[in-house]
């Protein structure tokens, strides 16, 4: 096993993401799941920003730049996030130096953690990674088994192992 799987207690830490385009959204989507203080820098941001962007919000800041050492300053987690690979390993090599935990997106070998492919419903939370090796796998195998839920659900012939299913089912609607 490559990565050590843990869940982080992101409240009122500072988190940076260097870039925002399409996968610095989506680490920003998920951070925002969290308690998190999120600062984004980036010259350009992805449209789907855009809501973001118009809302005042003590969880986020963006500041529309590019990426300057001093960013890193008090961070507790990074995101290497650009799509320019020397600066992300740069970021990293910085972060690294301050003891900050950094995920380049571009480079699994060098990221201190990465992100599995989530389905979250209340506290519960289902997780797969492929220690990086098939990323677009892990979202996948999840897609699948929750595609597949209700067919399986259909074909179990026990009743009572049945109604546990829809139990199970009631408690992630909480
Ligand atoms: C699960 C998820 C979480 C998230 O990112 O939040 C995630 N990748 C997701 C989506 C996705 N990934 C890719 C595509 C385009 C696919 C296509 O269509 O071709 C899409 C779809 C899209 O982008 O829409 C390709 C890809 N991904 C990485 C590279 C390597 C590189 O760039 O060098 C490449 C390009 C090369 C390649 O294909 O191999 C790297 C990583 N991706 C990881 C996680 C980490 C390992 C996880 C694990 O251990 O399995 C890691 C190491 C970095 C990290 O931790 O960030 C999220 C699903 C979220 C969701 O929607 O639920
Ligand atoms: N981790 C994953 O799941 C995953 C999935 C697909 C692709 N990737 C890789 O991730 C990288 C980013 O992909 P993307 O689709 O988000 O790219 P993108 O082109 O949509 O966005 C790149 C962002 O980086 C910003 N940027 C560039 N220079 C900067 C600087 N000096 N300072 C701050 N921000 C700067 C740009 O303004 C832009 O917002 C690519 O290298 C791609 O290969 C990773």
């Amino acid at each position: 096993m490559k990565f050590y799987p843990i869940n982080l207690n992101l409240k009122d830490k500072k988190v940076l993401i260097v870039g925002a385009g399409k996968v610095a959204l989506r680490k920003f989507k998920r951070l925002l799941l969290t308690e998190a203080k999120i600062k984004i820098v980036s010259p350009e941001f992805n449209q789907e920003f855009e809501s973001f962007l118009k809302k005042d919000s003590e969880q986020y800041t963006f500041q529309k730049r590019k990426f300057r050492n001093k960013d890193l300053f008090g961070c507790f987690l990074v995101f290497a996030a650009t799509n320019n690979s020397e600066l992300n390993q740069n970021i990293t090599v910085l972060a690294r130096k301050k003891n900050i935990l950094v995920n380049t997106v571009d480079n699994a070998e060098i990221s201190d953690f990465t992100l599995p492919a989530i389905v979250n419903r209340g506290e519960l939370l289902l997780t797969v990674s492929t220690g990086s090796s098939l990323p677009a796998l892990s979202k996948n195998i999840l897609d699948i088994m929750s595609e597949n839920r209700a067919k399986i659900i259909e074909n179990i012939e026990d009743d009572k192992l049945r109604k546990n299913i829809w139990l199970f089912d009631k408690c992630c609607e909480i």
